[in-house]
């Protein structure tokens, strides 16, 4: 029988433990008599956010490429997003749709020499596309930040908790070890890990699961940082130990105020977390507003997939509903829209629209913040008499 590690000791244990567009001018072309050019609306729909309120991070017509012995692979396609402080944007889509890469051309954690990132990111007002990495190291850990999926990816293994956290901290403060100790203290109790002085001195492999990954959010936010892009954070954790993270960014967010990305493909999350919600498709925002509008009224084919295939209780001994078909090669991406050869509605459009145009990425009503990318004309009808009643 083994003797239970000193981490299991109930009164240490966490709670959960306990259980291409880019031809034109920044500006864009402006025709006299119709406005804008759709690519240049789409490109500011980027700094206006959905709440209306001023963005603290602001995307436009982001795109990220790969250049590789097969060919380009475009990964992001003119992505443009905004998020205020104190508002989570959360960005959803199956897996290959870009999230992370477009994430971390954010955080400029890209290899130079093998990616092309074109357009703006610019956080609080300061643009980062072109940068030097020394520019951006100064900012990265300390104005925006990033919390992974695997948190034992970014800790290191051969140095305990405290001494990795008083370095974040002295990375970007000029103060002394003891200082930074005090720091790290505090954010190791604003966290939830319990007896934070003997945790402190502990290694990685001495912490659970669910206390790594609150110790990696200590470190994201040990510098204050305005903006926290959070991957798929929970991914890993068992679904208690989720809601007790996803609760420990929410309260945190309410401490800090930051702007907070949250990528993830799980709508449960999304619809706890998120006040605005980002659908990406094969490298392209195909569906963007708030939580409310895209949960409540979504209006791209590809949402209502994805909000078809998520598993219910009451469903429980009904077949899994997910979307059939693969997403397209990033290296030869179709000439319509993305998801057309999946959707289930593409005969409903006249003609070949689907397959031989990209559809724009346009008001749903006609105007406001709630934009998708579809063809289809009578979408809300298509969604109220047939997609709803399937969701229940
Ligand atoms: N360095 C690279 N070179 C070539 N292709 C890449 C590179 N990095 C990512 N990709 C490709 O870019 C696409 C988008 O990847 P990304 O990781 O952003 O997807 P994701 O939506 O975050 O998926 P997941 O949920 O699985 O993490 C994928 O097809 C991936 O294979």
């Amino acid at each position: 029988m083994s003797t239970p590690a000193p981490e299991d000791r109930a009164e240490d244990r966490a709670p959960e433990d306990k259980k291409d567009s880019m031809a034109e001018s920044a500006a864009g072309p402006v025709d006299a008599k119709r406005g804008p050019s759709v690519a240049t609306r789409e490109r500011r729909q980027g700094s206006i956010n959905p709440s209306g309120e001023t963005p603290y991070l602001v995307v436009e017509d982001l795109a990220v490429k790969f250049p590789t012995a097969d060919g380009l692979v475009s990964a992001v396609n003119g992505l443009s997003y905004s998020v205020p402080l104190g508002r989570t944007l959360a960005i959803v889509g199956e897996s290959g749709s870009g999230k992370s890469v477009s994430s971390m051309a954010v955080m400029g954690l890209h290899d130079r020499k093998r990616t092309r990132i074109t357009g703006s990111i610019r956080l609080g007002g300061d643009e980062l596309v072109g940068l030097s990495e020394n520019d951006l190291m100064k900012i990265r850990g300390d104005a925006m930040s990033m919390v992974f999926q695997d948190p034992q990816s970014s800790l290191h293994p051969l140095y305990t908790i405290g001494n990795q956290l008083v370095e974040a901290y002295r990375v970007h403060h000029k103060v002394s070890k003891d200082v930074a100790k005090k720091r790290a203290l505090e954010m190791l109790d604003l966290v939830g890990i319990p007896n934070p002085p003997r945790r402190f001195s502990q290694y990685p492999h001495e912490f659970s699961g669910g206390m790594r990954q609150r110790a990696m959010i200590a470190m994201s936010l040990i510098n204050d940082p305005k903006l926290v892009i959070a991957d798929e954070p929970t991914t890993a954790l068992d679904v208690t130990v989720q809601a007790q993270i996803l609760d420990l960014l929410n309260n945190l967010q309410k401490e800090f105020g930051s702007a907070i990305v949250l990528i993830t493909h799980d709508l449960g999350v999304v619809a706890e977390m998120a006040d605005d919600v980002l659908v990406m498709y094969a490298g392209r925002c195909v569906e963007y507003g708030t939580a409310e509008d895209v949960l409540a009224n979504p209006r791209m084919p590809y949402t209502w997939g994805l909000l078809e295939s998520i598993p219910t209780v009451s469903a429980a001994n009904e077949r899994l509903r997910p979307i059939k078909g693969l997403p397209p090669s990033l290296l030869n991406l179709p000439d319509g829209c993305s998801f057309s050869a999946r959707c289930p509605y593409v005969e409903r459009v006249k003609g070949e629209l689907c397959t031989t145009q990209l559809p724009d990425l346009l008001p749903v009503d006609g105007a406001g913040a709630h934009t998708s990318r579809c063809h289809l004309h009578d979408k809300a009808s298509i969604y109220e008499a047939e997609v709803a009643p399937r969701l229940g």
